[in-house]
């Protein structure tokens, strides 16, 4: 393997701490961080023997049962971009597609021919994702770096954190360095860092179906930051992959050359102040968020002037609690801190979160994620908590003092919780090991752990 050329890049998780549904609309923010938990892409060139030519990529997901993609790719010669086709090794195997791997492969490998060569070498690709991104089922003892979940992708209980995002952003920076030159692009750079948020944005929007507001792509390229979402027609009205113009409108899109994108990252208004760190809680249960999504969008359409002041007040509930993380981040480190201001933004956000779901009648905090939240508020070094993202069932995210035992009471806590419900009874809370990350995409040095997982 020594002799092999290898590119590894890894992407972050998110969390949306707050600006859930105000984020789909531009005329608002998200603050999100990014997670240390990462999910990472290893791209090996292989080497054909003289005379034997391959048009294959392979894509592995050593963690799951039968997530092993082969794909064949053909470049279209009128600008359709690259054609992938899955195509079968064994026949007694049933095609399992990964519309997320292929679609962010069919959009890399289709600016990659246009920019530089259409002429593609194969090549294998790894994907390793760390363990939190999937709840570790009780029976599973394991110590590894990276689990062996024993189960298809499609059977692994997602926590939340994004996967899809952090996978696509890795695979197509991970494909990117590989196969283009770094005077042409290089991820490391600002203007690299805008070319791969364009085009993973692209892909992901384009596997998922659907434009959503991007904050988790965009915290997988530039980690923690305050978010502005792009204009929804960027995206919306281009050519499918394989019609004739897609490879041309792809590069114009991801190149930018009309000054399109409006996308706002701002990290310098975003900071975990020392001392403080976020804390994770995966709740068993889970929400299904378009449906949320779709209902709170209809209540607002329908109600415009009233939902305009509540989408205001969030928003300066939402600034005040990133102001304050700021100037407790700039204060005197030799002044104890005094978190009551942030205890008080974090009520003051749960309260109108509370209002939206109660207008809109969805259940962004319900009362069980309401209980849940005020117990672990009372926990001696809890400074505050939300239902991150579009809230619900999944998941809640608390900012908490970063002490062995304020981190060991919650999970006391949480052992014996009983989360109950309206309709779900029984569901358990536990408590994820990761914690805020500032950093967005990085390409990595492989450090020799991950040698085991590849082929
Ligand atoms: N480790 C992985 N390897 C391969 N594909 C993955 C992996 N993790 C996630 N995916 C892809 O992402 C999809 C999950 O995306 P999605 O339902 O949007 O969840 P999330 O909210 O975590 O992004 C999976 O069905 C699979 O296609
Ligand atoms: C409602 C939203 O603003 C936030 C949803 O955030 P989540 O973190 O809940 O998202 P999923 O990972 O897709 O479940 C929709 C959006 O911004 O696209």
């Amino acid at each position: 393997m020594a002799d092999r050329q290898l590119v590894a890049v890894s992407a972050p998780g998110k969390v949306l701490l707050a600006g859930g549904y105000l984020v789909l609309d531009r005329k608002h923010t998200g603050l999100v961080f990014g997670l240390d938990a990462r999910i990472y892409c290893i791209v090996q060139e292989i080497l054909t023997s003289s005379g034997v030519v391959l048009s294959e990529i392979s894509v592995q997901s050593p963690q799951f049962e039968n997530a092993v993609w082969h794909y064949g790719y053909r470049w279209d010669g009128r600008d359709g971009g690259m054609h992938m086709s899955e195509l079968r090794r064994d026949a007694d195997l049933a095609l399992s597609r990964n519309l997320f791997i292929e679609t962010a492969l069919c959009y890399a490998l289709s600016y990659i021919g246009s920019v530089s060569s259409p002429i593609i070498a194969p090549a294998s690709i790894t994907i390793l994702a760390d363990n939190d991104y999937y709840s570790t089922p009780a029976d599973l003892e394991s110590t590894d770096r990276f689990h062996n979940f024993g189960v298809p992708i499609s059977k692994a209980h997602k926590t939340g954190l994004g996967s899809s995002a952090a996978l696509v952003t890795a695979l197509t920076a991970a494909v990117l360095t590989h196969y283009l030159p770094t005077a042409l692009l290089d991820i490391r750079s600002d203007i690299g860092k805008r070319r791969l948020h364009n085009l993973a944005q692209a892909a992901h929007c384009a596997a998922q179906g659907k434009v959503g507001s991007g904050f988790d792509v965009a915290s997988a390229v530039y980690g923690s930051c305050l978010y502005k979402r792009f204009s929804p027609d960027i995206l919306s009205s281009h050519a499918e992959p394989g019609a004739p113009g897609f490879a041309s409108q792809l590069v114009a899109t991801v190149d930018d050359i009309d000054s399109k994108w409006d996308t706002e990252i701002t990290k310098a208004k975003v900071k975990v102040p020392e001392g403080l760190r976020l804390v994770m809680c995966d709740v068993s249960v889970g929400s299904q968020t378009p449906g949320m999504v779709k209902q709170v969008l209809a209540w607002r359409k329908a109600n415009q002037e009233e939902a305009d002041w509540l989408w205001d007040d969030l928003q300066a509930s939402n600034d005040a609690l990133a102001k304050e993380l700021t100037v407790l981040a700039e204060a005197d480190a030799k002044v104890a801190p005094d978190y009551s201001r942030l205890r008080m933004c974090f009520s003051a956000i749960r309260e109108l979160i509370r209002e939206m779901g109660e207008k809109s009648e969805v259940s962004i905090e319900p009362p069980a994620q309401t209980k849940l939240l005020d117990a672990c508020e009372a926990v001696e070094g809890v400074v505050g908590g939300t239902v991150p993202g579009a809230g619900g069932y999944d998941a809640i995210a608390l900012l908490i003092q970063d002490k062995q035992s304020t981190v060991k009471a919650l999970k006391d806590l949480l052992e014996g919780w009983k989360f109950e419900g309206e309709g779900v009874g029984g569901g358990k809370v536990s408590m994820l090991g990761v914690r805020e990350e500032m950093e967005g995409v990085r390409v990595e040095d492989l450090s020799g752990y991950e040698s085991e997982y590849l082929q």
